[in-house]
């Protein structure tokens, strides 16, 4: 067998037998297999995180299976697609149809479930938040495809994994997805029963429930969901009760056929305080990841909050763009405390907020936040703390060398001037041996670009900016 639509075919069913349903469905199934213009075959996953989960659990085997199907003795690489440069279209990666075929792009079926069933009387639960839609949650490379699910989830599609399990560091739209699924699902289905809750209140209902003896008016409200949002799982850890009445909900409303999505700071097998029968019906379904903000994508969020702000009347006007790149630059954190930061500088600045140049920026900030104007940071600092960062010597940064170990802390540190200082692109190149200021340009560019698709590039810059700030 040559062909790789059929390869990859018979090779990723023998594999679900292998690694379980959880697993495949979460990482395997909704990646690609793809031949690059020299004829090396490439599994696309949707994200960086499932690239690496892949690394390091199936690619061995998935190379064996290959292997021994394969007459020409190929071998598989993967790559996530912000690598591959190229999106393939939402309706292609959880569409619930027969193999899609796409040039030489092989995906693999999804899982379907049962319809639901209609008729049960709407009832809108407590805790969401109404500007948490569809429409002001900004899409960019590491949400993309968890967006792509929750349409899915909310247009009820019958394509449509069950559990659906959103796990990824705080701050980073768990709740804002889960809030907008459950508006919208309502929305298109407004007899359907929407019920979201934190697994907070899942908690304290249940034990008021218990102590009053009405657990089977709590259990009758949450079964008789169309659709059930569970938001922070990981806060059900521990509580051996509660965690038998959420393993015993979920397994009715999945038998029968309603949709069940959840959120979590981590995935479901590495929620270690859940017990184990539980952790492995939330890894049933489709575990989507929620990835880091990348620089553009917190660019657009803070955007976007200042015209909201504009909307409700607080701020007038638009920002200029370096005031915003400087907002997001020295809010390293999750997408949270960006829009603190945001916040912060509308109500100190309020309709001045589009005449401010940088330097009010950096005046008004730092005594709003640190109680004093913010410190100022210089070119021979950032290059001190990148050198011993990266165990080099300072005079390596400026000299001539251009082996990988030089010449990548060299453009970290020419990327930290571009952010920490008001230097120009000129000004930091006299300040890095003499060079151009294209060639800053460049490794500014890079350095912006390494960081959506290089987790280590962003820690290390994450590490960096922290030291920096003290
Ligand atoms: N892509 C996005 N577009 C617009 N706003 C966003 C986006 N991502 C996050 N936010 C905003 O950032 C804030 C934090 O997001 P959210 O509460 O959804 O995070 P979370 O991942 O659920 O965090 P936690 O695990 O702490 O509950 C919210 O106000 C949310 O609206």
């Amino acid at each position: 067998m040559t062909d790789p639509d059929r390869i990859w075919t018979e090779a990723a069913g023998r594999l679900r037998g292998e690694i379980g349903e959880g697993a495949f469905s979460s990482y395997i199934a909704p990646s690609a297999v793809r031949v690059d213009g020299s004829g090396q075959l490439i599994l696309v996953t949707p994200t960086a995180y499932a690239r690496d989960w892949v690394r390091k659990n199936a690619l061995r085997r998935m190379n064996e299976l290959w292997l021994g199907l394969d007459g020409l003795n190929r071998r598989l690489d993967v790559r996530c697609r912000a690598e591959m440069g190229s999106t393939p279209p939402a309706s292609q990666v959880a569409a619930g149809r027969a193999p899609a075929h796409s040039g030489n792009v092989v995906s693999m079926p999804m899982a379907t479930v049962a319809p639901v069933a209609d008729g049960a009387r709407a009832v809108r639960a407590a805790g969401l938040q109404e500007r948490l839609t569809f429409d002001s949650f900004v899409e960019g490379q590491g949400n993309a495809f968890a967006l792509a699910i929750a349409r899915q989830a909310a247009a009820w599609a019958d394509g449509h994994f069950n559990p659906i399990f959103f796990c990824g560091p705080y701050g980073y739209g768990k709740t804002h997805l889960l809030n907008a699924i459950a508006w919208e699902a309502q929305r298109l289905r407004p007899d359907a029963k929407v019920v979201y809750l934190t697994a907070e209140r899942f908690l304290s209902t249940f034990v008021r429930a218990m102590q009053d003896r009405s657990t089977a008016a709590f259990k009758d409200s949450l079964r008789g969901a169309d659709m059930l949002l569970i938001d922070d799982v990981q806060f059900v850890g521990g509580k051996a009760s509660t965690q038998e009445e959420l393993l015993s909900t979920l397994t009715a409303l999945i038998e029968d056929g309603k949709k069940i999505v959840l959120s979590a700071d981590k995935p479901p097998m590495a929620l270690t305080e859940v017990e184990p029968r539980l952790r492995s019906h939330l890894a049933s379904g489709l575990t989507c990841p929620v990835e880091p903000a990348d620089r553009s994508l917190k660019l657009a969020v803070a955007r976007n909050r200042i015209e909201a702000l504009a909307r409700l009347g607080v701020v007038s006007g638009e920002v200029r763009a370096e005031v915003l790149e400087h907002l997001v630059d020295r809010t390293p954190g999750s997408m949270r405390e960006l829009e603190g930061a945001v916040n912060t500088l509308a109500a100190v600045a309020g309709a001045r907020l589009s005449t401010l140049g940088l330097d009010e920026t950096q005046a008004l900030l730092g005594s709003a936040l640190r109680g004093g104007p913010e410190r100022r940071i210089t070119v021979d600092e950032i290059q001190k703390t990148v050198a011993e960062h990266f165990t080099l010597k300072q005079a390596d940064l400026l000299s001539e060398r251009r082996t990988r170990s030089v010449a990548r802390p060299r453009q970290i540190a020419m990327y930290l001037c571009k952010q920490h200082t008001t230097r120009s692109y000129p000004d930091i190149g006299r300040r890095f041996g003499g060079r151009d200021h294209t060639t800053v340009l460049h490794g500014v560019r890079k350095i912006e670009e390494l960081m959506a698709q290089d987790d280590q590039i962003a820690r290390d810059v994450e590490a960096l900016t922290r030291k920096l700030r003290g």
